[in-house]
């Protein structure tokens, strides 16, 4: 008999929950049972707009309810820290939007609630739940992406976990030692006046808002945190608009992040080895009508396109995606994340076994700390 799904109550009724109510919604083992708003008509609409039972006037009285299990905290930057420890004070599991808070204090001080009241947690950043950015884990760790097919090598279960022997063997060429990523986030005039982003005082700015994708996927290709940081900031009413940051690492990577709420649409990196780079152009989350992609150029200027295993059913290609295909990613990261976290909830934390969440943990605090020493550093 499968488990009884997993409901999840909604804090805040802004922009993303459009999307991600949906996703909760129509993923295996996963319920929404009801929404909160600080204001009852609000909350009314939300529920009715998203077909959820309970519509809730108040936060704190969503979590004082037996029919919610875990939270996903939708709310402006600056309520993340206070709804995060009242969550596992009521015991119950988060999904967390990003950036997780405002500082890594406050994310050190959120990991340690849940981990002291036992509930499981989770920041909302999907990108590192779509099957992609394993392959990207898979080719650095390896260093020999295999060309011009998609990997045939099974999704490890884990954002870091080591590769096997076999999936190895089967690699192409090689990206060689890691010397530079280069990462840059940003949107042209997304948001309404109002608009929390253009608010300090509820965690507005570039550096918050999408810095945290740029940042975060600096720290996943190195798995570490700068030893020196430059950094300058645009800014408009007290708002960094624009930020740009130059890093070096103890081993002599290095790394740049731009991120911009005034400059068109990227969402790119390129992971840049000694001998191969690895190249994306839609990391945060694929292209709404394309599949995902990236791409692997070698010093001779050979370029071999990738896609990940999922997305080839229906290409006419080798597994390029040079043909005129237009549809979505099937892999939808978002369900991915929320799988992962019910299957945590799963997890017996007593075992002792190594705890699946702690990888992500330290990405989203080292992310957070990143983005603590690039501000510090904005001159
Ligand atoms: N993962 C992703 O792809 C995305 C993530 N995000 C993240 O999600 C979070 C919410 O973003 P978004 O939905 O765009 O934000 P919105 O401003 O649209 O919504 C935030 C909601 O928070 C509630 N809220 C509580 N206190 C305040 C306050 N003082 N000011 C404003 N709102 C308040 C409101 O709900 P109510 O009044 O009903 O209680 C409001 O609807 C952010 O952390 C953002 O970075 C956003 C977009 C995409
Ligand atoms: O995370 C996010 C994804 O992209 C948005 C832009 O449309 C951001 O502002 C948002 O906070």
């Amino acid at each position: 008999m499968s488990p009884l799904p997993i409901r999840f109550g909604v804090l805040g009724t802004g922009r993303i929950t459009r999307r991600l109510v949906a996703d909760l919604q129509s993923t295996p083992g996963a319920t929404v049972s009801a929404i909160a708003s600080r204001c009852a008509h609000r909350a009314r609409w939300a529920a009715d707009s998203h077909g959820i039972a309970a519509a809730v006037e108040g936060y704190e009285r969503l979590l004082s309810r037996d029919d919610v299990d875990a939270v996903y905290i939708a709310l402006p930057p600056s309520l993340h820290h206070e709804w995060t420890l009242a969550a596992c004070a009521a015991g119950k599991h988060i999904l967390c939007e990003k950036p997780v808070a405002l500082s890594a204090r406050e994310v050190s001080e959120m990991l340690d609630a849940a981990n002291r009241a036992d509930v499981r947690f989770l920041d909302a950043t999907a990108w590192l739940h779509h099957e992609r950015t394993f392959q990207f884990r898979q080719w650095l760790r390896t260093a020999t992406p295999q060309p011009d097919t998609a990997l045939a090598a099974a999704k490890p279960d884990e954002l870091f976990a080591d590769e096997s022997a076999a999936a190895s063997e089967s690699l192409g060429f090689r990206v060689g030692p890691l010397r530079h990523v280069s990462a840059a986030v940003s949107f042209l005039n997304p948001f309404q006046n109002g608009d929390h982003r253009l608010d300090r005082s509820l965690g507005g700015g570039a550096l918050l808002d999408l810095g945290w994708y740029a940042a975060g996927m600096i720290r996943f290709a190195t798995g570490d945190l700068p030893k020196r940081v430059y950094a300058t900031a645009v800014m408009r009413d007290g708002i960094d608009v624009r930020v740009s940051a130059t890093m070096r690492f103890a081993d002599e990577t290095t790394a740049t992040l731009s991120c911009g709420f005034d400059t068109s649409t990227r969402k790119w990196c390129e992971i840049a080895g000694a001998e191969a780079s690895i190249v994306c152009d839609d990391f945060t989350r694929p292209w709404a009508d394309k599949p995902a992609r990236s791409w692997v150029h070698e010093a001779s200027g050979k370029v071999h396109t990738f896609t990940p295993p999922s997305e080839l059913d229906g290409l006419t290609n080798s597994g390029g995606i040079t043909a005129p295909v237009s549809r979505p990613s099937r892999c939808h990261q978002e369900r991915e994340m929320i799988s992962r976290l019910i299957g945590w909830i799963r997890t017996d934390a007593s075992a002792d076994v190594e705890k699946p969440w702690q990888q992500f943990h330290d990405q989203a605090l080292q992310t957070q700390t990143l983005l603590d020493t690039i501000a510090a550093a904005i001159e």
